[in-house]
């Protein structure tokens, strides 16, 4: 379904992604893992087209994404959740949420109660400011954001990083259940290993720019962990 070939992404001259190569099937709950500065970040940025340059092949369903600016990514069906979130703090839940809807394709312009009643806490706060609210309420509403634009994967760079333990474990929850019951492909940035072994069914291993491992979850040994995770 989302199909990386010989993807490279480039900060100036300074190329932090390698020849990446990755296929990610429909309904997959895929972990992309590995210590601090491997690239988990550059990859998921060169998946969206925000790095400043990359080459190689990014094809979603098929269709080659890799010449099409950011918005036509997200419109095509790509969904981010970025890592330290990106909502707008000016601007009310509901507004924040607004801005998913119009990366969907069926361009309604409304906010599904499905993803309001996935996260209750944002429907009881529709109208306070995303600035005002917790970081794990933030979190929550960044997803929603994400969901809101009707994504066929939806990528999440570190979506429980810093946030209270009894808001982490509704969100792992939720992204569990929306890979099993509603089918949605997710590839998940994750330093949690416990829950990355918990969502998922396959993983990949980042080291400087480059898999160093991929496959499925139940593979992910300790020699493995020590070698490329634990630092
Ligand atoms: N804006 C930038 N300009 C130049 N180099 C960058 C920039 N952002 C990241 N890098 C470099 O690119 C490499 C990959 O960084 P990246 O943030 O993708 O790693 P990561 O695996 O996501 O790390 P972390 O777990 O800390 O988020 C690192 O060497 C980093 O220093």
């Amino acid at each position: 379904m989302l199909e990386l070939n010989g993807l490279d992404g480039f900060y100036g001259r300074s190329r932090a992604l390698q020849s990446v190569s990755m296929d990610i099937d429909e309904g997959d709950f895929f972990s992309v893992l590995g210590r601090n500065g491997v690239g988990k970040t550059t990859l998921l940025r060169s998946v969206l087209g925000l790095m400043s340059r990359t080459s190689g092949s990014v094809k979603l369903d098929g269709m080659e994404l890799n010449s099409l600016p950011t918005h036509a990514r997200a419109l095509a069906g790509i969904g981010y959740v970025p890592q330290g979130r990106g909502i707008l703090p000016a601007f009310t839940v509901r507004e924040n949420l607004m801005i998913g809807t119009f990366a969907a394709q069926s361009g309604q312009g409304e906010i599904a109660d499905w993803v309001l009643e996935l996260f209750p806490i944002l429907k009881e706060f529709l109208n306070r400011r995303g600035g005002n609210l917790s970081g794990g309420q933030q979190q929550q509403l960044a997803i929603g954001r994400a969901l809101l634009s009707q994504p066929k994967v939806l990528l999440l760079d570190e979506p429980t990083e810093g946030i209270q333990p009894n808001i982490v474990e509704q969100i792992e929850d939720v992204l569990i259940d929306l890979n099993r019951t509603r089918g949605l492909t997710i590839v998940l940035v994750e330093q949690n290993l416990t829950f990355a072994r918990r969502a998922s069914n396959r993983f990949a291993i980042l080291d400087r720019g480059t898999v160093a491992v991929t496959s499925g979850i139940a593979q992910l040994s300790d020699d493995l962990v020590h070698e490329h995770l634990v630092v």
